[in-house]
């Protein structure tokens, strides 16, 4: 009997072990395709040609004719993607992994067209496993599920934070960086967001807390525009998309319009003016292509409408007013404020570099704007100079906050491969690393954008947005060099935004008593 069970120990330590040596030579690998998640389990080390046999493997070999591009998630909370092209980039997403400990990839497939006309494209002799496919790439006639295919409800990797965080499924919203946060002030209306779950519910919460005194008066530094959305004791210098005195003057969205020229083009669309017939004011509006979505995306631009008319109750003279949002059969339209001088990126383009000077009246303007994000709990996510709009009078604001999240998820798209710079370079190292997305996070990024100004691109700027992210989370310091002739200070406070240890990186209320701002 005694003989028997050591036997049996003998045999389940034997196993335990081979399962063990199993699990390290290869790794669970998951991809989505038009909200199709499969998953499949490839050596620890697989080149691009195995990437591409798997994906051939799970969807059938027409696929990759059809593959535009393939994208790698970086975050967790879906905030960044980037593009994966050849063996280089997997050698670079491996060693991210490596140091983040993610033992879970996952890849997300974009075809070239979102409309699937597969039998007037295809070489007919192709041989196909999948079955025919709709007009939503959703596979209809196959009688099981192809293999590795995943429960639906998978589709976002849960967050694993470890602290606590608001609603997982919020745009650009607030995350306690420290423990201390949770329990300091607001912990009631945390607490209520992560039990409703509903982010439109749970952002009008978090705006009743808004204090009409954290509100700035119109100053004469602020574009003598009649758009301009800055809140006054005064009520002459609202804008026409003001409700009555007594609301909190929330902009109407406009119902009767007339499309403008073209102002610019992003990574998620075009940028036009827009003329209100009604009051002969002129506006922004984006312009975000969604003919053909899948119910995934539809369901993220829901959400979105949601948090963009939240984000119309933000008015402050630093943060571009968004008048409301519009769905289309063909677009999703966000009205905006119009800022006349278009992006500092845009500046910086144009006319090179900027002096010290005017970054420090941007960089003050600029934190002015975050302090009241962040005191408002909400965080912007995308600091960067094309996000950094002009008006007339050569003031800035924010602009595109708390939609890149959402945007990405709803084009399929990231930025890096679109045309414009993309927001690898500027993201903060604890959000590759999964560890949290709060708003140190923007502040990281102020860092990379004030480099930007004095330099004309962010640290890294030399590097591929894989290769950037590696060095982000490698590396002790980030890498740039500003002109010789940048002042002690300047170099202080962008040191203090590149802090590594976000604990330590200070905060936009530390930032705006630093030397460098209050001179
Ligand atoms: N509110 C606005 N007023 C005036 N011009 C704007 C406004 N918003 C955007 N633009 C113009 O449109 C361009 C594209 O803006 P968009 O926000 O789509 O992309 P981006 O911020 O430049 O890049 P990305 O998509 O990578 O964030 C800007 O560079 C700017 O010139």
């Amino acid at each position: 009997m005694a003989k028997q069970a050591e036997v049996l120990a003998k045999i389940e330590a034997n196993l335990h072990r081979a399962i063990q040596r199993q699990d390290l030579a290869t790794q669970t690998v998951k991809f989505e395709l038009d909200g199709q998640v499969r998953a499949c389990c490839l050596p620890k080390s697989f080149t691009y040609s195995d990437l591409l046999k798997s994906i051939e493997d799970l969807y059938g070999n027409r696929t990759l004719l059809e593959l535009y591009n393939i994208h790698c998630l970086f975050s967790r909370d879906d905030a960044l993607r980037l593009p994966i092209t050849n063996d280089e980039d997997l050698k670079n997403l491996f060693a991210i992994a490596k140091v983040n400990g993610l033992n879970k990839l996952t890849f997300f497939l974009k075809k070239e067209t979102t409309k699937t006309n597969s039998s007037s494209k295809m070489p007919t002799n192709l041989n196909d496993d999948s079955g025919t496919v709709s007009d939503d790439g959703h596979n209809r006639d196959a009688e099981s599920p192809p293999p590795g295919t995943l429960v639906p409800q998978k589709r976002h990797p849960k967050l694993n934070l470890s602290h606590k965080s608001t609603a997982s499924h919020d745009g650009g919203v607030y995350t306690p960086e420290l423990i201390d946060d949770i329990f300091s002030n607001g912990s009631s209306s945390v607490n209520s967001r992560e039990s409703s779950g509903n982010s439109e519910q749970d952002c009008k919460c978090r705006l009743r807390t808004m204090s009409n005194n954290k509100r700035t008066s119109t100053s004469s530094s602020v574009s003598g525009s009649s758009y301009s959305s800055q809140t006054n004791s005064n009520d002459s210098n609202r804008t026409p998309y003001s409700r009555s005195a007594n609301t909190d003057r929330i902009p109407q969205t406009p119902s009767n319009w007339k499309l403008g020229r073209q102002l610019g083009q992003g990574a998620f669309g075009k940028v036009f003016l827009c003329y209100d017939v009604d009051n002969g004011c002129e506006l922004a509006i984006k312009q975000i292509p969604i003919r053909g979505i899948n119910s995934d995306t539809t369901r993220e631009v829901k959400f979105l409408e949601g948090e963009i008319n939240i984000y119309r109750q933000l008015d402050h003279e630093r943060i571009v007013r968004y008048y409301g949002v519009e769905q289309t059969e063909d677009y999703l339209q966000i009205f905006m404020e119009y800022m006349a001088g278009g992006s500092v990126r845009e500046q910086i383009l144009n006319y090179g570099a900027l002096t010290e000077q005017l970054t420090k009246k941007y960089t003050k303007q600029i934190l002015n704007g975050l302090a009241y994000l962040h005191e408002n709990r909400y965080i912007h996510r995308d600091i960067k100079c094309a996000n950094i709009l002009r008006d007339i009078s050569g003031n800035v604001k924010l602009g595109d906050f708390g939609t890149s999240k959402r945007l990405i998820a709803i084009t399929n798209n990231n930025q890096a491969n679109s045309g414009t710079i993309g927001t690898a370079h500027w993201t903060a190292p604890e959000i590759i690393q999964g560890n949290i997305f709060g708003r140190k996070a923007d502040i990281w990024s102020l860092g990379c954008t004030i480099v930007e100004m004095l330099t004309t691109g962010p640290p890294w700027q030399h590097l591929q947005p894989i290769a950037a992210i590696f060095h982000i989370v490698t590396s002790d310091k980030p890498e740039y060099e500003l002109p010789k002739n940048v002042s002690k200070l300047a170099r202080e406070f962008i040191q203090s935004c590149l802090t590594k240890d976000y604990q330590r990186r200070p905060t936009a209320t530390d930032l705006s008593i630093h030397p460098f701002v209050c001179d």
